[in-house]
């Protein structure tokens, strides 16, 4: 849909553009951009308040660097509708995160202007420590290298990693840290409450003026004056500033906090911090959804809303005939507290996303037994492993794309110690609109290669409430439960529990020709295929895998013996997931069959809608019933031809 834009922004597509104006003009250059992305996010959806808090931030940036010369790396990229305006997407912006349309995230691919390609958050001041060493080893050394990075992607190991390095590399890097107190629930943790103090204690920030504005005059002295000035600070920062601060201790020349809604200053700012050379970080405090009043009152609510009415803010529901069954990670967190009120060893985790898989729940019900660790992946797993050893059960609760990030932690603390801990593994196969960062493509590969790992699929929810049941008897060692984005398909899924046997799969129903093998949600879909094809005279069998590790090794003896042609559907990776257990089961007991697996395939999935992407991967219903239609129709062929 097209949207209209500003007079000023009109004749803005890149930031040379942006140039020619003054300062002066730089405030309503920023309103028309807060504007421009409020008109179409209400109409597109996508993530929304963290672009509107960087409005200023964005083209106070673009106005003071030479971009794409400089560098400039956005952590997560959440953030970075105002910076893909200005660097040449205004015209395509309205595809956002629509299939075949621009990525909601920076990417190499797209604009020479997206730096390093994100999703997953804490990465930038590594990346732009690299570009800086690189730039420095070809001898550019005039060029600026900018990580823009949020408090809640701060909270992250990743992030302290590099600090620690470029606290010691002299290179050209300014880290801006974006403050708003928001991860997308309210950001928690130690690390913000040091912010916090930070940009609110008086004194400290008194005495840091204070200590500026004595160098300041002393260098108004003169050349000579200016030497001992650099010599009294470097003694003021040695000792003082030092304990002080943080990110001073760590090596990093540290100013702020600033206004980061104050553009012309933001730009001066940025200016003369070019002219520094060495590690420094700007604190800019920010609001999270600023200039839109109900994303700003409302921080989590909109950090990516949806569609919605621009004007009165209401936020639109899809319109649905019947009642929708709930989504998987509800039906998560309603179980989390039913199990937990039985069982007192049962505690909850989640790395920053109690809102995305819903252990908010739990964490109102029972705010003494549910963790938000901040994003720090590797942590939750690894404190996990910890609360086990003592005895409790703790549900670790993760993305699964998120959790690639802690597969050692996975491997070397929960693993091989067969720590008794549950990990549900939420947004587990293709997710949609964020595209290949946040696909949830390889986990049944990455859990079902480990010893000693339990991995199961749910079905539908009440598998789903079945398996957490199960998984937290004692002594039962490492559990993966994973589940997709969306809506199940049982409205009255909650129904008294029952514990499963581990590794035993169930017969949904029997047939001829072939046998489909599923695991988790996307058995619906073959369902759905099956009573397609029996209305026209084709009955396959179907059988819900339900666990890839253990399989159903008497289920699998009895279907090769049965069936020469076998169909694996999963909403994974094709290469080491639920299809190659399979063929390796084959393999391993010298059956012959004719196995055909769909899934994902061996590449990287876009941005879209999960129905077009499932589609395109060919493992929605039509593409199963194309299949079986195929080896049903060979076997027609052949049995005329004999
Ligand atoms: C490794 C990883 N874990 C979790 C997320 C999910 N996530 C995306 S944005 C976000 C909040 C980031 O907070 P902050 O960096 O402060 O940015 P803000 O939204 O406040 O601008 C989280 C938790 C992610 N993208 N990557
Ligand atoms: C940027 C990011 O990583 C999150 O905001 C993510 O987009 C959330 O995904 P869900 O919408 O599936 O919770
Ligand atoms: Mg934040």
């Amino acid at each position: 849909m097209e949207v209209k834009t500003g007079p000023l922004l009109a004749t803005i597509n890149y930031p040379a553009d942006l140039k020619q104006y003054s300062e002066q003009d730089l405030e309503q250059i920023c309103q028309e951009l807060r504007q421009y992305i409020i008109d179409v996010v209400s109409v597109n959806g996508g993530h929304f308040g963290a672009s509107l808090g960087v409005v200023e931030l964005t083209v106070a940036l673009h106005y003071a660097l030479n971009t794409p010369y400089d560098k400039l790396v956005w952590d997560v990229g959440h953030q970075a509708y105002g910076h893909k305006i200005l660097t040449g997407r205004r015209a395509q912006f309205h595809t956002n995160r629509i299939i075949n349309g621009i990525s909601g995230f920076p990417k190499i691919s797209e604009s020479e202007y997206d730096t390093f390609g994100v999703g997953h958050s804490s990465t930038s001041i590594s990346a732009a420590l690299g570009m800086a060493v690189a730039s420095h080893y070809k001898g550019e050394n005039d060029r600026q290298h900018v990580a823009v990075i949020g408090d809640g992607a701060m909270t992250a190991g990743l992030a302290f990693e590099g600090l620690n390095h470029a606290g010691i590399e002299n290179s050209n890097v300014l880290v801006i840290l974006n403050d708003n107190c928001m991860s997308i629930d309210p950001n928690v943790g130690a690390l913000k409450e040091y912010l916090t103090s930070i940009t609110t204690s008086k004194s400290y920030n008194r005495f840091r003026d204070d200590v500026s504005h004595v160098l300041s005059k002393l260098s108004e002295l003169g050349p000579n004056a200016h030497k001992y000035v650099k010599k009294i600070e470097k003694s003021i920062k040695g000792t003082l500033l030092k304990q002080s601060n943080l990110f001073e201790a760590l090596n990093f020349r540290y100013f702020g906090p600033v206004d980061g809604h104050d553009v012309k200053r933001l730009a001066a700012i940025i200016k003369d911090l070019k002219d520094i050379p060495g590690p420094k970080l700007l604190h800019c405090v920010t609001v999270k959804g600023k200039g839109f009043a109900l994303a700003e009152k409302d921080q989590t609510k909109w950090h990516a809303p949806g569609l919605f009415d621009k004007i009165t803010g209401e936020i639109k529901k899809s319109i649905q005939d019947k009642p929708q069954p709930p989504k998987y990670q509800d039906v998560f967190g309603h179980t989390m507290v039913e199990l937990a009120e039985a069982n007192a060893k049962i505690v909850g985790i989640t790395p920053a996303m109690p809102s995305g898989c819903s252990l908010n729940i739990m964490m109102k019900a029972m705010p003494e037994r549910a963790f938000d660790v901040g994003i720090a992946e590797q942590h939750a797993v690894t404190f996990s492993a910890g609360l086990a050893t003592q005895g409790l059960v703790p549900f670790c609760n993760i993305y699964s794309s998120f959790m690639q990030r802690a597969y050692d932690q996975v491997i070397h603390d929960v693993a091989i110690q067969n720590l008794n801990v549950v990990f549900c593994l939420d947004r587990a196969g293709l997710a949609g609109a964020d595209g290949a960062t946040h696909h949830g493509a390889y986990d049944l590969a990455y859990m079902r290669c480990i010893p000693n790992m339990v991995v199961a699929s749910p079905m539908n929810e009440e598998e789903l409430r079945n398996l957490m049941y199960t998984a937290q008897q004692e002594n039962i060692g490492p559990f993966t439960i994973r589940y997709p984005r969306g809506n199940g398909v049982m409205p009255d899924w909650k129904r008294p529990f029952k514990a499963l046997e581990i590794g035993k799969g169930r017969k949904i129903c029997d047939g001829e020709d072939v046998a489909i093998l599923s695991i988790g949600h996307v058995g619906n879909f073959a369902v759905e295929a099956c009573q397609e094809l029996n209305s026209e005279g084709i009955f396959p069998a179907h059988f819900d895998m339900r666990f890839v590790k253990p399989l159903d090794a008497a289920m699998l003896h009895d279907i090769f013996t049965r069936f020469k042609n076998i169909i694996t559907i999963e909403d994974g990776c094709l290469q080491g997931g639920m299809g190659s257990a399979i063929i390796e089961f084959m393999a391993d007991h010298q059956y012959q069959a004719n196995v055909v697996r769909l899934g994902i395939p061996d590449e990287f999935i876009e941005h879209g809608e999960q129905p077009e992407l499932w589609s395109i991967c060919g493992y929605d219903k039509n593409a199963i019933i194309t299949e079986i239609k195929k080896i049903a129709v060979s076997r027609t062929t052949k049995t005329i031809a004999s």
